[in-house]
């Protein structure tokens, strides 16, 4: 805000220089006045802020005529406080707020009502809670419009008058308080959920109808203080001085309490007079607070007036801490559930009473729905009963009435009686034709469930025998299996035993003797280093050929792997003889016996079959094109056994004779020298 200058002359040469937020002179109008100096702080009372406009200066400066003049004759001259009702009465809504005043004086010590004087005593309440200051004593108007605060304001003058008037003393010998309270409803808020904090800290939270109203309490303090001016200036003696002493004492505790103020001070000394304590709650701290502080011209006066300027250069120090008092109307709230309940009572009495008019009505309409229906049933019965007896007689008189005919004609009725009887015959032919019928129905029908019950025993039956014959199909097929591995076994059996006695024939023949079983090895031990072909592999040996085509070579080959040792015996026997065949020996690789016979010759712990294995492969080794594959899958077995001691004579015998047949193969050649140089 930007500051106004006053500039106070000392003598023809000096002058001192102050900024106040306003400098008024005479001339400004009490309507600027009030703009300046009281609307803000109305504006704030009308938010719930509490507000102060105290007058302070020397007598005769102007502090009634700008507080207090009610401008009765000339609206223009109207002072802070009409002016100040007026926007009040003006912003609130009359249905849902309140304003109300109190108007006191206060002097030599003692608050005395300006509404009703004799209450000279009137004592200040002070809230330990909040540190809201009251005055229970206090008379309280309600002012509904501006005349009749006028009114209360001449009333209270008139009595501030009469008082001095009665005390010897001059108005401005007291201090005039005029204390307007104001509260207004919140409007605006949200309906639905109202949280504000309550006076011991906790937050309320309300809703729906059980919410209280919020209000807000304001309070506007305005004080005409008394006259500022020094006692020896004034020169009071006696009451007088007394009275000057107690004006003292009040107004320099405020300047204290401004001072402590204006320096934030933790303690301020409130106490220190009543003034101070009436005014806790409406300066500094909490309340908008604005200050007039009225000068003269008069030179005469100018320690005064500096004194005065001082006193207003430090309240314009005290800066404000406004607070915002809010609060829950609770009795408006008990009023309002008062009479919500009220309605509800008589609502509940009104329902009570509609629901028992209910029942009752329903109760009579039931009794007559009752009546009604006995009523009914009664004529309803009495009508069948009546109906009934007729029939019942008219009955009577027909069965009379045919006694009677019956009696007159007998033989008309011997006639009908006859006529009926062959009627009954011919119902009774019918009936047994039917009967008969469906006799014959039934049985046909009783065959057909026979039969299929029949049917239904046949298809199980055949569905189990079915099954029977599977499962005995199986076991002739495994057993099948078996005889056909029983007779391969068998048939190389036979294959040895024919090439064994081919053999010894042979030998008997040529007078060799007995010990070379073998054609294979026979071969194998003579041409040991050579690759011509046998002379004996014509002739002699078509039933081993023939034996070999019947059992077939894959089948052979196959049982040098069989789980039985005699079969394994039998089978490398077979294979070693049909080595020897030339025919045979490339078939022999080509179908995997090699792999077998070194298998065999390798890992087998039997040294018949070893041995006989190792002759396989000298007969197999004999055919070049083998040479190459021997050499790579057994060569180095073969050249390993050599070097063996543990290794059986005669089985080392035919490694030998492999190991020749493979001498022509160069990469052979090449093993030997190898093994030669201890690598192998
Ligand atoms: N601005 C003004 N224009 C015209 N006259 C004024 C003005 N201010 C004060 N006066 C006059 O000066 C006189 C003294 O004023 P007022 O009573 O208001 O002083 P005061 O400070 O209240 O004195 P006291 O402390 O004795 O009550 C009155 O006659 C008043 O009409």
């Amino acid at each position: 805000m930007k500051l106004k200058r006053l500039k106070l002359r000392k003598n023809n040469w000096e002058s001192e220089t102050y900024e106040f937020d306003e400098v008024l002179t005479e001339f400004s109008s009490q309507k600027r006045v009030y703009e300046v100096v009281a609307k803000p702080v109305v504006e704030s009372v009308m938010e719930g802020y509490n507000g102060t406009v105290m007058a302070y200066g020397q007598t005769g400066t102007g502090k009634t005529f700008t507080l207090g003049r009610l401008g009765e004759e000339d609206t223009a001259a109207r002072g802070i406080m009409v002016r100040a009702m007026e926007d009040i009465l003006a912003d609130i809504a009359p249905e849902t707020d309140s304003v109300s005043v109190s108007y006191l004086q206060l002097y030599m010590e003692m608050i005395q009502d300006l509404l009703d004087p004799v209450n000279d005593n009137i004592a200040i309440v002070e809230d330990p809670r909040t540190g809201d200051v009251s005055l229970p004593g206090a008379t309280v108007v309600e002012v509904r419009d501006q005349k009749s605060f006028v009114d209360l304001l001449r009333v209270g003058e008139a009595h501030r008058v009469a008082a001095n008037t009665k005390l010897n003393t001059e108005s401005s010998r007291s201090h005039a308080i005029l204390m307007v309270n104001v509260r207004r409803s919140v409007k605006g808020r949200s309906e639905m959920d109202v949280s504000i904090s309550g006076e011991n800290g906790h937050s309320l939270s309300m809703m729906g109808s059980l919410r209280p109203p919020i209000i807000r309490k304001s309070k506007l303090v305005v004080v005409d203080l008394a006259g500022s001016e020094r006692i020896d200036k004034s020169g009071s003696e006696g009451h007088t001085l007394e009275e000057a002493k107690s004006i003292n004492l009040s107004l320099s505790a405020l300047g204290k309490c401004i001072n402590a103020l204006a320096e934030n001070s933790p303690h301020v000394p409130v106490r220190d007079s009543k003034l101070t304590r009436l005014l806790k709650d409406s300066f500094g701290g909490t309340a908008r607070t604005s200050l007039v502080v009225t000068i003269g011209p008069s030179p005469r006066h100018r320690g005064e007036t500096t004194s005065t300027i001082m006193f207003g250069q430090r309240a314009m120090k005290v800066e404000n801490m406004v607070k915002l008092k809010e609060e829950f109307d609770y009795k408006s709230l008990c009023r309002r559930l008062d009479i919500e309940l009220d309605k509800l009572i008589a609502e509940n009495e009104r329902q009570r009473k509609y629901f028992d008019d209910e029942v009752e009505r329903m109760r009579a309409e039931a009794q007559c729905r009752i009546a009604e229906a006995e009523r009914e049933c009664k004529i309803t019965l009495e009508n069948e009963k009546m109906k009934y007896h007729q029939e019942y007689l008219d009955s009577i008189k027909v069965l009379e009435e045919k006694w009677k005919t019956h009696q007159k004609s007998p033989k008309r009725q011997i006639k009908e009686a006859e006529s009926t009887s062959s009627d009954i015959r011919e119902a009774h032919n019918l009936l047994q034709d039917e009967k008969m019928l469906r006799q014959s129905a039934e049985d046909e029908a009783s065959d057909l469930m026979n039969q299929i019950t029949h049917w239904k025993k046949l298809e199980a039956t055949a569905t189990a025998e079915v099954v029977k014959l599977r499962k005995m199909l199986d076991t002739e097929a495994s057993q099948k299996e078996k005889l056909e591995e029983e007779i391969g076994v068998l048939r190389s059996q036979l294959l040895q035993m024919s090439m064994e006695a081919d053999e010894t024939r042979r030998s008997l023949d040529k007078g060799d003797g007995p010990g070379k079983i073998f054609p294979g090895l026979d071969s194998l031990a003579s041409q040991t280093g050579s690759s011509q072909p046998r002379e004996h592999s014509n002739g002699p040996k078509q039933p081993i050929a023939k034996l070999s085509e019947q059992v077939g070579l894959q089948k052979i080959l196959s049982l040098l792997e069989s789980e039985e040792p005699d079969v394994r015996v039998h089978a490398v026997k077979v294979v070693a003889n049909l080595a020897a065949e030339e025919a045979n020996q490339e078939k022999i690789v080509e179908a995997g016996g090699l792999t077998s016979l070194l298998v065999l010759l390798r890992s087998s712990e039997d040294e018949t079959i070893r041995r006989v294995a190792a002759g396989a492969i000298a007969n197999l080794a004999m055919n070049e094109t083998n040479q190459d594959l021997i050499m790579a899958q057994g060569g180095v077995t073969l050249l390993s056994m050599t070097a063996s001691d543990a290794e059986d004579p005669q089985t080392l015998r035919m490694v030998a004779g492999a190991i020749a047949n493979l001498c022509g193969n160069g990469n052979f050649k090449f093993l030997l020298v190898i093994q030669e140089f201890g690598l192998l």
